[in-house]
């Protein structure tokens, strides 16, 4: 049997949906629930509903054999997990905003964002030290009252920014949602994981 980690949340519909183009037949307790592990024995498999970030933590500990996760979250953190495909879906980007035109503060520049690792090595990389503070959402406040220069944040719609009076300023980079794996359990069960990978492969959307 293969446990699959699903993402709670604005992934999860988009991932339910290709699931069943993918022709899982899903019960109705799967959108229409509050349980947490769902078992579809007809397909041989488990899936586990867990918050966004967590996934990873799930499919590297070999708790779930498989799961969907953001790029984003990927890249915030360097985990043991194969990446096996780009679903295409929850499309959105990463970026710096600020207030149009105001500067980095030259003595002490922060940067807020609910991703310290991607936005340290990307001001790093830019040869720009910057201090960087961590908050956990609504990270467009932070430059409205003066507790950052910049933020880095999801961008999709963009209206969150403009509703704010914010403007993005650099892209650093494309998010999709991606199909990951366990590197044992790949190895254990390789068959069933291909299976299932050729079957979402044939639905996904075209970029
Ligand atoms: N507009 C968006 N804002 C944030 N994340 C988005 C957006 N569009 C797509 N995503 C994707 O969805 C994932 C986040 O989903 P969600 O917002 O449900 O979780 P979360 O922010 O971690 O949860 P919570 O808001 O409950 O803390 C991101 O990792 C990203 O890949
Ligand atoms: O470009 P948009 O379509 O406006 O989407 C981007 C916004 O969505 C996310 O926030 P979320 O709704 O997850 O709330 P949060 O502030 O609690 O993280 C993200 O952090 C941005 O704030």
């Amino acid at each position: 049997m293969l446990t699959i980690a699903m993402p709670k949340g604005r992934i999860f519909e988009e991932a339910v949906e290709l699931l069943r183009r993918a022709d899982y037949a899903l019960p109705p307790e799967f959108t229409e629930s509050r349980k947490l592990v769902i078992d579809v024995p007809e397909e041989n498999m488990r899936f586990i509903l867990a918050k966004p970030m967590d996934v990873v933590t799930y499919v590297e500990h070999g708790v779930a054999d498989l799961g969907i996760a953001g790029k984003d979250v990927l890249m915030e953190e360097e985990r043991d997990v194969y990446e096996l495909l780009d679903l295409q879906i929850s499309r959105c980007h990463l970026a710096v905003a600020g207030l149009p035109g105001a500067k980095m503060n030259e003595i002490a520049p922060r940067v807020a964002t609910k991703y310290p690792n991607i936005a340290s090595t990307y001001f790093r990389e830019q040869g720009e030290q910057v201090e960087i503070i961590r908050l956990n959402g609504s990270i467009e406040l932070a430059p409205l009252i003066g507790l950052a220069d910049r933020i880095v944040d999801i961008v999709s719609t963009g209206r969150t920014l403009r509703e704010n009076g914010l403007v993005e300023l650099e892209r650093i980079a494309e998010v999709t949602s991606r199909l990951i794996v366990n590197p044992a359990s790949y190895r254990l069960n390789g068959g069933d994981i291909e299976r299932l990978v050729d079957r979402l492969a044939a639905v996904i959307p075209q970029p």
